[in-house]
């Protein structure tokens, strides 16, 4: 243990239970926290790194990156920072050190984490209200016969209560699915196949800037007969609440729309889009993924008739999601998954209980911190934003006011953004959602807000959540400001528009 180790256990101790002293859970005491602390684990990167540390700039990014371009056009493997030391230290601390690699506030051994949109770390909270459930308590909770089904079952039933709590929904109304994923085919195959049965109405609207588990679902159905309009977005990632209406058929099923968009982070007019499609009688879905556990949400008061929640974007366990399906009325689907008919029929197969149990964890703290949570985050994301915007030539990308603020989309120009990820190689970024992380491809999201392929490809997104703290930004801010003016001025564009020359009126040559 390092000479720090006290310290910052004694520190991050002092963090949690300042977090944790105004709830319920203070009285219960944080298990896992406090053990993570008193290992010297927990720390949090802001008492390592000083807001005036120095930013080495790794100057063989060029040569690397050069070498990587030239072969597949992928990723090189070495992107995700090698932890010989910390693999070596985790492997002989049972117990401490697994939970220590699922926090992600070991500076100095990792990279600082601002890719929350991908996923987030589970809240230690999260994890003891897992564990019970991970040894002793293993009943089946669909076993009605004896004891150790009823305990499970009954915890199962809280967490359906927290995840519905946290949308304004009843408990009945929620489906537990492996996530968001799952969710999104459920919703948008499952409505438009019973509807299909129906043998009337064969149409669904969804939105050019939709992840690809909805877009694919579409593409499937496309495939099956069904016809799918994909609504282009505006400039600022909104849709145009008037090409909604106009796209409205007799013959539509659905409409599926998501709340905020993973890669921009632009929040849709939900109460407006919810009015139109319950005014012409279309059930409307949304996938919530990006969008639950961070900004307030009410089903009833949106119209919304379905909604997929994923665990692992609320600080909750991965490979878990719910559904909302609602009741009245009655949302009809055909269930994509069957079997021993659990979860009303609707997703057959046992249920998680650590996974399930957890996400309720997850979603009750959500509700519980969301305000303290959203002054966080928001401020944060105006100073990483404000120190962004400073540089010449830099732009938010997606709507500045209808905005989730722990999505930040930048695009630095003259500056390609996978050179950029690799110069950042402290700061675990992406350029867009993870499941395309690996194409060098620029993003369709950005290209469907009419970005060019230059600006889209010099794009990054920053995602900031419950657990970043003031000095991490500080250090993004200064390690981005460095790099970005480094590699800007290895690039010719670069210097001809520090030259003053207009990059569009040039006649470039073709060969
Ligand atoms: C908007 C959106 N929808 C769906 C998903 C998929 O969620 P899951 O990983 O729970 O399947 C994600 C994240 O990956 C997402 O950002
Ligand atoms: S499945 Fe997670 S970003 Fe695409």
């Amino acid at each position: 243990m390092s000479s720090t180790a006290p310290t910052a256990a004694r520190q991050a101790l002092r963090i949690c239970s300042r977090r944790y002293a105004s709830t319920a859970f203070a009285r219960t005491a944080p298990r896992v926290a406090a053990s993570l602390a008193t290992s010297g684990r927990r720390r949090y990167v802001s008492e390592t790194k000083p807001s005036n540390a120095t930013v080495n700039v790794d100057t063989t990014i060029k040569a690397e990156h050069k070498a990587f371009l030239s072969q597949t056009g992928q990723r090189p493997p070495d992107v995700t920072m090698p932890t010989t030391a910390m693999a070596a230290d985790v492997m002989m601390s049972p117990g401490a050190g697994i939970l220590k690699q699922a926090t992600v506030m070991d500076e100095g051994t990792r990279p600082i984490y601002l890719d929350m949109q991908a996923t987030t770390p589970m809240d230690p909270r999260v994890v003891d209200a897992m564990l019970p459930y991970m040894t002793g308590m293993y009943g089946n909770p669909h076993s009605r016969t004896h004891a150790y089904g009823w305990e499970t079952d009954q915890a199962i039933e809280k967490a359906r209560e927290h995840i519905a709590n946290l949308i304004g929904a009843d408990p009945k109304e929620i489906i537990f699915t492996s996530g968001a994923t799952e969710s999104n085919n459920m919703s948008v195959k499952g409505v438009a196949r019973f509807f299909k049965r129906g043998g009337k109405k064969n149409h669904i609207i969804t939105c050019q800037t939709e992840h690809k588990c909805v877009l694919d679902s579409c593409r499937h159905l496309q495939d099956e007969g069904f016809q799918v309009t994909y609504l282009p977005v505006k400039s600022n990632g909104l849709i145009d609440m008037a090409e909604l209406e106009a796209a409205i058929r007799p013959e539509t099923c659905l409409v599926s729309i998501m709340t905020v968009n993973n890669e921009i982070g632009v929040v849709q007019p939900m109460d407006e889009i919810g009015r139109l499609c319950r005014a012409n009688k279309v059930f409307f879905h949304t996938d919530g993924a990006q969008a639950v556990g961070k900004i307030p949400l009410d089903v009833n008061k949106m119209n919304v008739d379905l909604m997929s929640i994923s665990g692992h974007k609320i600080y909750g366990p991965k490979g878990i999601g719910a559904c909302y399906v609602r009741r009245r009325p009655r949302v009809r689907l055909d269930p994509i998954i069957s079997g021993g008919g659990q979860e009303r029929g609707l997703r057959s197969g046992t249920l998680a209980p650590p996974l399930s149990i957890g996400m309720g964890e997850a979603a009750r703290i959500c509700k519980e911190e969301m305000e303290y949570d959203s002054k966080r985050i928001t401020r944060l994301s105006n100073r990483l934003l404000e120190g962004l915007l400073s540089l010449e030539h830099t732009t938010l990308n997606g709507d500045r006011e209808r905005h989730y603020p722990g999505c930040v989309n930048v695009s630095f120009a003259y500056v390609e953004g996978e050179s950029l990820l690799m110069a950042l190689k402290d700061i675990a970024l992406s350029s867009g959602s993870a499941c395309t992380s690996a194409s060098l491809e620029p993003s369709y999201v950005l290209r469907a807000l009419g970005s060019s392929d230059e600006s889209a490809h010099s794009s990054i997104r920053f995602g900031i959540g419950r657990f970043t703290t003031d000095d991490e930004i500080d250090y993004v801010l200064k390690a981005v400001t460095e790099r970005v003016t480094f590699l800007r001025e290895l690039s010719p564009l670069w210097e001809l528009v520090q030259e003053g020359v207009d990059l569009n009126t040039i006649e470039w040559s073709q060969h």
